[in-house]
């Protein structure tokens, strides 16, 4: 909670994602890979004070050069309604309408309109919050209305979604949530609406967050046979992404019990990790910029020596950040890239490629350790302006350690460039089902024809890797999905089909390696794979297996 009687908001540029159809990994602009300007909550700056106990702008009309509004009435100054209400609805109907990224359109228009510090915060966490458990709240007005939702336009139902975020999810005091939220539906969505908002949003008040829990948990599952179900009332998932992910736990050695934690987990706002690259910046020399810095404060991120965590903030105000030395990153994702690195190899160790490199976060972080180990990266992207994003991302890494950064199909890589490399990075396009938390809106979005599709593409890769690598070589499978038709079935069918074919290829047992660059890490027994989870790792729920050709 904050000072102001709110949760505190989640900080800009925490809710990674990438452009449709990209699949998974890291969010755009990460390091440049990851984004950057996290400022949002938590910032102890001016623009703090600037939101009273009823979470209202306060200044806001001044300091937004429009001080002359604050003469008029007081219906008037309602009907204004609030900046930040105001960004993180149109933002919801971007998603809604546009297809949109709720990570790429509010950052731009909270600047847009000079939303900043401490409201940003708040805008950010409404918008992604609304968005993320937007099936619980559903669920809640469901019952709260006097109408079937499905009869509820759409952008009144987000006005609904975002009152009722404000009530049981950010617990704005009631008073202030229903009547900002109806100022919001008068100015936008019109009076009549503002009055059904109001009725409604003042039912929503009447129960406690935990009562309404309760309601919705028992009216999807009444006779307490339908867990799934009322998982997926109560923490906000699609039934089958619930289904998937109790699958992924229990096929990956981990108790079924785990899944309420999980999903909890993947509605809660990622922490924001960096990434201090070998050879290229220390963490303590990125822990003094942050004093510097002010505003920013670091920890050790707890697995692996090179990540720290921002707990306050702007990663695009420390230097080692803007010149590319450091990036934000995930956990997960430097660990599994350190374990790459670290596979045992005999023979040369000097080519490496990393076959799906956009945005480039983990091929920042292979550069910096090719670097300084004397191999050459090769970076590919099939996306020109992702490769882009990956040249961006390398800015920083010695020019001898950079082979090429292209723009291609990774799956012509292993025909044309057949034994050519020593270690290969697939880290593959894949459905972000073990990055929800980044991507607010992508759990509502995806369905289970997604999994066809890119598990298709995922062997089509993997079979490239193996050809692209030399007998000896290793290769690392990774995908930020724990899905088991993304991650076990995926490389059990490639092997078996580069068997096939007269390639051999064996899984390796990734466990030491892991452990080697993560001490805290814990092995699951009788798993040669490995993977993380946001509720036990604090991490995306990453995947990695890695293989050597034979
Ligand atoms: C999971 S992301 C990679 C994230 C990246 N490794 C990082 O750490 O920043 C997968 C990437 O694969 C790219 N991709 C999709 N299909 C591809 C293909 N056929 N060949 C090469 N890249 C592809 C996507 O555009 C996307 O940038």
């Amino acid at each position: 909670m904050s000072a102001d009687g709110r949760q505190g908001g989640e900080r800009r540029g925490q809710g990674g994602g990438e452009r449709r159809g990209q699949g998974s990994g890291e969010r755009r602009g990460q390091g440049s890979g990851e984004r950057r300007g996290q400022g949002g909550a938590g910032r102890r700056d001016g623009q703090e004070q600037r939101r009273d106990t009823r979470g209202r702008q306060r200044g806001a009309a001044r300091s937004e050069g429009r001080a002359g509004r604050t003469t008029a009435a007081p219906s008037q100054r309602a009907r204004t309604g609030d900046q930040a209400r105001g960004a993180a609805f149109d933002a919801l109907r971007a998603v809604a309408e546009s297809d949109a990224y709720a990570n790429l359109v509010l950052p731009p228009l909270l600047r847009e309109r000079g939303v900043t510090g401490r409201d940003a915060g708040f805008a950010t966490e409404l918008a992604y919050g609304t968005l993320r458990l937007r099936g619980r709240y559903d669920a809640v007005l469901a019952h709260a209305s006097s109408r079937p939702l499905e009869q509820v336009d759409g952008p009144v139902l987000d006005v609904l979604r975002l009152g009722a975020h404000q009530l049981l999810g950010m617990r704005v005091p009631s008073h202030a949530a229903v009547s900002e939220t109806v100022a919001l539906a008068r100015e936008r969505v019109g009076a009549g609406a503002a009055q059904f908002v109001n009725a409604v949003l003042r039912r929503v008040s009447e129960r406690t967050p935990e009562e309404w829990l309760a309601v919705i948990g028992d009216a999807a599952d009444p006779d307490g046979s339908d867990a799934v179900a009322r998982l997926a009332a109560v923490e906000s998932h699609p039934a089958w992404v619930v289904r998937s992910l109790r699958e992924a736990l229990v096929g990956s050695g981990r108790p079924a019990d785990e899944l309420p934690a999980l999903l909890a987990a993947d509605n809660a706002p990622p922490r924001v990790t960096l990434v201090a690259r070998p050879g290229l910046v220390e963490p303590a020399e990125v822990a003094e910029q942050t004093e510097v810095a002010e505003q920013a404060e670091v920890a050790p991120a707890g697995l692996v020596p090179t990540a720290l965590v921002l707990r306050s903030g702007d990663p695009g105000a420390l230097t080692a950040v803007r010149e590319g030395r450091a990036g934000v990153q995930d956990e997960g994702s430097q660990l599994v890239t350190l374990a790459l690195v670290e596979a045992p190899l005999d023979g040369p160790d000097e080519r490496w490629l990393d076959l799906c490199a956009g945005p480039g976060g983990k091929a920042a972080l292979l550069g910096a350790l090719a670097a300084g180990r004397g191999a050459r990266l090769v970076a590919n992207e099939v996306q020109p302006h992702r490769a882009r994003l990956v040249s961006q991302s390398l800015r920083a890494v010695p020019a001898s350690a950079v082979e090429e950064v292209r723009t291609g199909d990774g799956r012509e890589v292993g025909r044309v460039e057949p034994g050519s490399y020593d270690r290969v990075l697939l880290d593959a396009p894949c459905t972000g089902l073990g990055a929800l938390r980044r991507r607010p809106e992508s759990r509502w979005r995806r369905t289970p024809a997604d999994l066809a599709t890119l598990s298709a593409l995922q062997r089509e890769l993997l079979a490239s890797a193996f050809a692209a690598v030399r007998p000896g070589g290793v290769v690392g499978y990774v995908t930020c999905s724990p899905h088991l038709a993304e991650t076990q079935l995926v490389v059990h069918d490639a092997v078996r089909a580069a068997q096939r074919a007269g390639t051999s290829v064996e899984v390796l047992d990734a466990t030491p390696v892991v452990a080697g660059v993560a001490p805290s890490w814990e092995p699951v027994a009788g798993r040669r794979d490995v993977q993380l989870w946001p509720h036990v790792h604090g991490t995306d729920a990453m995947h990695l297996t890695l293989l050597r050709r034979l």
